[in-house]
């Protein structure tokens, strides 16, 4: 059986366990329960804490395991455990920041200290470009250290950055790391079931991000309408009973949907209609 970790709390965990739903895993009921088996699909799922979950990969104690890029790479694994698949969930960056107007750039961190639950990639940023300041971690809530005195600056996640303007304070320096959750797994280790997992994962992806589009054009001005519409391999261009006319199939990203269609209605598309991709295996 494939042994898989899934975060058990935080904020990647609902969103992984969706997304294995959706991929076509059993998924716990209860947020008690800590191992699932799916004897369906040969793999059992493991809900742990997500900053625990490359420990027990990169051990090998478990094949595979989704949490945080951050969080992996605070572990120090070395090099025993790889990012496999990036799931677009959970997405945010690890940066500095400080009280409003105080700092602007890492290197002003010499000598002075900085609050985080990070520490070793911390500690690993500001050895790689020689900048000596103290470490202080902390568990959480780090945004309050430094009003509390214990640090000078933070290094945290920040997503819409409201926590971080209710304490005052603001981002400064290149952000450190482009977090989101990822699927991660023994380094060059292929286990069975891993190929049909990551595929499954893969195909939500796809179908979240893109959309099916169908629209009828003049024969004629097919090769410009493609040209909009060229899809993840080549668009299916179909004849219709009006010999004059085709029908063509191809998938858009949803983000980029009406502009589209509205560039395909100018163009003299008709018929153009949009729908959801429920699953797919690229
Ligand atoms: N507001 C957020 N938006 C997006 N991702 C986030 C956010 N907060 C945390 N994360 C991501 O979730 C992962 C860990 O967060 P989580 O809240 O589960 O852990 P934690 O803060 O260490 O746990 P706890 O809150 O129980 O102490 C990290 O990968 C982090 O980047
Ligand atoms: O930019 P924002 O959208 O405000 O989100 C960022 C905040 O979310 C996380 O905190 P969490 O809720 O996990 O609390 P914690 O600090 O106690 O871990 C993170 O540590 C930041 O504090
Ligand atoms: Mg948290």
């Amino acid at each position: 059986m494939l042994r898989v970790a899934v975060p058990n709390k935080g904020a990647l965990s609902e969103a992984a366990s969706s997304m294995l739903n959706e991929s076509g895993y059993r998924q716990r009921r209860d947020t008690r329960e800590l191992v699932m088996v799916d004897p369906d699909n040969d793999i059992e799922f493991f809900y742990l804490r997500p900053r625990d979950i490359a420990v027990y990969v990169g051990r090998g104690i478990l094949d595979v395991g989704i949490t945080g890029r951050d969080l992996f790479l605070d572990a120090e694994v070395n090099g025993d455990a790889e990012e496999r698949l990036p799931l677009g969930l959970g997405v945010s960056t690890f940066r500095f920041a400080g009280p409003a107007g105080e700092f602007t750039s890492a290197e002003q961190l010499a000598g002075r200290r900085v609050a985080t639950s990070y520490d070793g990639l911390l500690r690993g940023y500001l050895a790689v470009r020689g900048i000596d300041a103290t470490v202080v971690r902390l568990d959480g809530a780090v945004e309050s250290s430094v009003r509390l005195g214990v640090a000078d600056a933070i290094a945290d996640v920040v997503e819409t950055g409201n926590t971080l303007k209710a304490a005052g304070m603001e981002t400064f320096g290149d952000p450190i790391l482009q977090s989101e959750a990822v699927l991660i797994g023994r380094t060059g280790e292929n286990p069975p079931g891993l190929d049909v997992l990551i595929r499954r994962l893969q195909g939500v992806l796809v179908a979240r991000q893109y959309a099916m589009l169908d629209y009828d054009i003049s024969r004629d001005l097919v090769d410009e309408a493609c040209r909009l519409t060229p899809g993840l391999e080549s668009p299916t261009v179909s004849p219709l009973q009006d010999s004059d006319w085709v029908a063509v199939r191809s998938m858009v990203r949803k983000s980029q949907t009406n502009r589209i269609m509205d560039e395909l209605y100018d163009l003299g598309a008709r018929a153009i209609l949009v729908s959801t991709i429920h699953a797919c295996r690229i």
